[in-house]
């Protein structure tokens, strides 16, 4: 057992050629790990069975003693502000911390107050002495059909700690409160994404990036100019139509609701995993909100049909650090179906009303259908993955994100 011999076996990655990071805390939890990754005995499903709710946790976990749970009420005006100014100054940011993003309040409403949800789920902490808040994670319920179960999950989110209490294994503590709460609600999985690798994602996704103000998006870095490519040459290869160009393409009105629910039922129903839309989730989710989410479709002039839809939410990012420039006025596509206008027709009409609105940038990622327009309407791959989890269910090896019908915000 020489020294070179200990070094080399510190340094080899363990027997699947996962990174052989420790985690501490996700091997603790009922995830896939990642010893099990290509183990085919394995069946799909919940990995542990429902607990008796008597044997769940009644008291929440234990904090730090400077600090304090709260339940944050997002119709209160005030703490939707404490949570709005947390996550301005201290939620995800790109790896060059360049951009940070900037959920608006109503954007925040809308994503937690769900059909169904439970203001319990929408969990802060505060830390006593200043009351300030400075730690978030929030869930909300959904159906979600993993091939042809349809399960109860909790959608996790906004998971946030204060840039000053970072590295003090908060985060655990967060997510195993938030998973008493939904526990205590019967409801024993749930899905979320993260850019970061853990144990272990069920698919791995790619941003897309499609240019609408390219003069703006490299005065502030977010992409290059090309190689051999002057700016009035970058303006002109982006640029789009003033209007649609699809007859009967209109926004989305509360009398679509079941006509879309169908439509986008009948389409989500091909993915091996997808939320199960009732007519309440569509209206909830997919009627349009200003400076939130955005929804067109296609009736056909003929016979009244309604063909297609697209839709995409509003989520700017603070750019940091830039004179010039304080945001970047970012459309993140969100479900889109199409049945008889082709995809890359149907989306490009969606890129030129985004630019109608005054984005910079139309982002989307490798799911469901997109990469059928992804190329062909000049999209760029960006750097940035994004991974999907599910928590306690087990899905077969090796999902494609073609595979993938879930959009999370
Ligand atoms: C049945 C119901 C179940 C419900 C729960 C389902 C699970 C939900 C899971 C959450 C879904 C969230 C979905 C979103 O919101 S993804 C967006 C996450 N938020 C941000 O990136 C905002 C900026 N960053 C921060 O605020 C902090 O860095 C956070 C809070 C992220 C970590 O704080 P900090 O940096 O101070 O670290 P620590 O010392 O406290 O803790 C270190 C431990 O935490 C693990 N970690 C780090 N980042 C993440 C992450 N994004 N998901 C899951 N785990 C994460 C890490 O691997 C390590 O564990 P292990 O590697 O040692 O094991
Ligand atoms: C837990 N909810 C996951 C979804 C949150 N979403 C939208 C997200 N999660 C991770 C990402 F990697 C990401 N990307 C969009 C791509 C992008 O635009 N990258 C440049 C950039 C501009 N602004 C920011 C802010 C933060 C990170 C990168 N940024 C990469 N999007």
């Amino acid at each position: 057992d020489t020294i070179v011999q200990r070094f080399q076996d510190s340094m080899s990655i363990d027997d699947n050629n996962n990174n052989n990071k420790r985690h501490k805390f996700w091997e603790t939890q009922p995830v896939g790990q990642y010893k099990d990754v290509g183990d085919f005995t394995l069946i799909e499903g919940p990995i542990e069975p429902p607990a008796p709710l008597s044997e769940v946790k009644q008291e929440p976990y234990n904090l730090p003693a400077a600090y304090e749970w709260t339940t944050c009420d997002m119709d209160s005006q005030e703490t939707c502000d404490e949570v709005y100014l947390l996550l301005m100054n201290n939620y995800v940011e790109d790896d060059e911390n360049m951009f940070r993003f900037n959920y608006s309040e109503e954007f925040l409403r809308w994503a937690l107050r769900v059909p169904g949800y439970y203001r319990s789920w929408h969990i802060g902490v505060r830390a006593k002495a200043s009351k300030k808040l400075v730690a978030f994670i929030t869930a909300v319920p959904a159906r979600i059909r993993v091939n042809d179960e349809v399960v109860k999950m909790a959608e996790v989110n906004f998971l946030c700690v204060h840039k000053k209490l970072r590295s003090k294994r908060l985060a655990p503590v967060l997510i195993k409160e938030v998973t008493r709460r939904v526990h205590l609600e019967n409801i024993w999985q749930a899905a979320y994404t993260a850019g970061v690798v853990i144990p272990t994602p069920i698919t791995t996704c790619q941003y897309w990036h499609r240019s609408l103000n390219p003069k703006k998006l490299i005065d502030v870095g977010f992409s290059r100019l090309g190689a051999r490519m002057t700016m009035s040459r970058t303006i002109k290869l982006y640029k789009l139509p003033d209007s649609t160009v699809t007859p009967g393409f209109r926004k989305m009105e509360l009398r679509d609701v079941p006509a879309v629910t169908r439509l986008l039922r009948n389409y989500l129903g091909q993915f091996l995993v997808a939320p199960d839309f009732d007519e309440h989730d569509i209206e909830h989710w997919l009627i349009p909100r200003d400076n939130v989410v955005d929804s067109y479709l296609v009736e056909s002039p003929e016979n009244h049909d309604i063909t297609d839809f697209c839709s995409f939410y509003t989520l700017p990012s603070s750019i940091l650090g830039n004179q010039a420039h304080s945001t970047l006025k970012a459309a993140y596509s969100y479900y889109n179906v199409s049945t008889k206008t082709p995809m890359p027709q149907l989306m490009n009409d969606a890129l030129i009303v985004a630019k109608q609105k005054d984005f910079d940038v139309f982002n989307a990622l490798d799911i469901m259908h997109n990469e059928s327009f992804l190329k062909d309407l000049k999209f760029g791959p960006g750097d940035g993955q994004l991974h999907y989890y599910l928590y306690n269910y087990r899905v077969r090896n090796g999902m494609k994100p073609s595979e993938l019908g879930l959009v999370l915000l």
